[in-house]
This record gives structure tokens, C-alpha cells and sequence, in this order.
């Protein structure tokens, strides 16, 4: 059967990064959602291929689940503090490179990961490519809170001028539990103009854990294109 365009997107992005970024002996990041498991099916095909030794540090259980599952080597920060290439997804990247992510719940381990790497390489498929957050990805910016303080942060979102929701499960009753065992709230809050300063405001709220604002972080993202074809941007 053949791909959709967007599944065509995500592998061409997943398998540009890897075969760009990706060397002998390096400690690498695995982030989560379905873009990434594209990179780690290409990072498989190289490991086997080319008899490369590396170590991956994952972002989520899901991360740990494909890093087991395709026979990677699986680390943890303790061991390896610092990582040499993290590949990931995001949910929306504007012009400048600030990211939402999140958008599957993982991103303060996303972000911990994120925040040791040398370099951040994002993949994306072409839905994600815009000039400033917020005006492609509409579901808000995932912020991930310490339960009982659930209430008072969305009441401080509100007064800020977000429109705030709960994330509730699919398949059980009541809100999502991320894989810290925390609530996440997605946060409306129109076109970002300045996500620098929403996500120091955000992160100053006591039981804000962490925001899915990645400001500065990322180096270069590809966007795989309906076409099969391949755009990116970078510092
Ligand atoms: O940040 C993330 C999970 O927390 C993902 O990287 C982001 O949601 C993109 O996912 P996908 O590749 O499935 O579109």
C-alpha cells in the first residue's frame, strides 16, 4: 500500500536527519511521537548496516519502547549526561526556530533531553512550518503541572489571557497522566509573538513542572514536503 503524503513527509524528514546528523560512537537523544519513529527505523538501518556503536537517551516511554524494541542501545542521562545529536518532532516551528511540542505529552522529558544536547535537530512534515506559533498549531501550548495545583494555573492562564483546558484520556475516564505522573493544560493563546517571555512567565508559576515552548533550542528542523521532497531550516 502506499504512504500518504504525510507519512511521506515524516519518513523523508526522519531519514534526512539521520543521515545528516548521525555518526559512530555518539550519544543521541530519541524523541517522541509518530515523525520520530521514522528516524529510528533509519537510525536501525545504519546501526545494522554500518556496524555503528551509539547510545540512545529516550524522552518518553515510547521512546524507550522503540529504542527496546528495534535492539538500540538504550542509555540514561545518568551515565550520559551529555548528548551529542537529539532528534525530535514538534508540533508547530516558526521562522527563528522556537518550537511548540508536546502535543503527545512528552515534553518535559523532551525538553531535559533537549536541554543537554549539543545539537537539536527537529522533523517535521509540512503542516508544521510556520512564521510564528500559534497560527498552525491550534490546540494550544501543552504545559504539564503538578496535579493539585491544577486549578490555580488555569485560573493565572485565564488572567493572562489564554484560554486554558484540561487534556482529557481518550480511552479512560478523566484527564491524561503524563509519564511523570503529572496533568497537562493546552493553553490557547492565539499568534505567540514573543514565546521567550510567555515561557518565562508560564515556567514562574509555581506547579508549572514545564511548558512545550522550546525557545532557542533547536539548530536546524527539515520539514519533509507532500512531494517526497525535502526543505529545512537552520542557525
Ligand atoms: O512533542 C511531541 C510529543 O510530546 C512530538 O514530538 C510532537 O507532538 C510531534 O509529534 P508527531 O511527530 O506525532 O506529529
Amino acid at each position: 500500500m502506499s504512504q500518504t503524503p504525510i507519512e511521506l513527509a515524516k519518513k523523508k524528514a526522519g531519514y534526512a536527519a539521520v543521515d545528516e546528523f548521525v555518526k559512530d560512537g555518539m550519544v543521541l537523544g530519541i524523541g517522541s511521537g509518530s515523525t520520530v519513529v521514522y528516524a529510528v527505523k533509519r537510525l536501525i538501518e545504519r546501526v545494522k548496516n554500518e556496524n555503528l556503536k551509539v547510545i540512545c537517551i529516550p524522552t518518553s516511554f515510547q521512546s524507550i519502547q522503540l529504542i527496546v524494541d528495534g535492539g538500540l542501545t538504550l542509555g540514561d542521562l545518568s551515565r550520559h549526561p551529555e548528548i551529542d545529536v537529539d532528534i525530535d518532532g514538534a508540533d508547530e516551528v516558526d521562522d527563528k526556530l522556537h518550537l511548540i511540542k508536546g502535543g503527545g505529552g512528552c515534553q518535559v522529558q523532551e525538553k531535559i533531553v533537549a536541554s543537554v544536547s549539543k545539537q537539536l535537530v527537529i522533523i517535521a512534515d509540512y503542516r508544521k512550518d510556520s512564521k510564528s506559533l500559534g497560527e498552525k498549531w491550534k490546540k494550544g501550548v501543552p504545559i504539564e503541572v503538578v496535579p493539585m495545583a491544577y486549578v490555580p494555573i488555569i485560573n493565572k492562564i485565564k488572567k493572562m489571557g489564554g484560554k486554558p483546558t484540561l487534556r482529557m484520556a481518550k480511552n479512560k475516564a478523566g484527564p491524561i497522566i503524563s509519564d511523570n505522573g503529572n496533568f497537562i493544560i493546552d493553553a490557547d493563546f492565539g499568534i505567540i509573538q514573543d514565546p521567550i517571555t510567555l515561557n518565562e512567565k508560564l515556567t514562574m508559576m509555581t506547579g508549572v513542572v514545564e511548558t512545550g515552548l522550546f525557545t532557542n533550542m533547536a539548530i536546524k528542523a527539515f520539514f519533509g514536503q507532500a512531494d517526497g521532497t525535502i526543505t529545512s531550516r537552520e542557525k
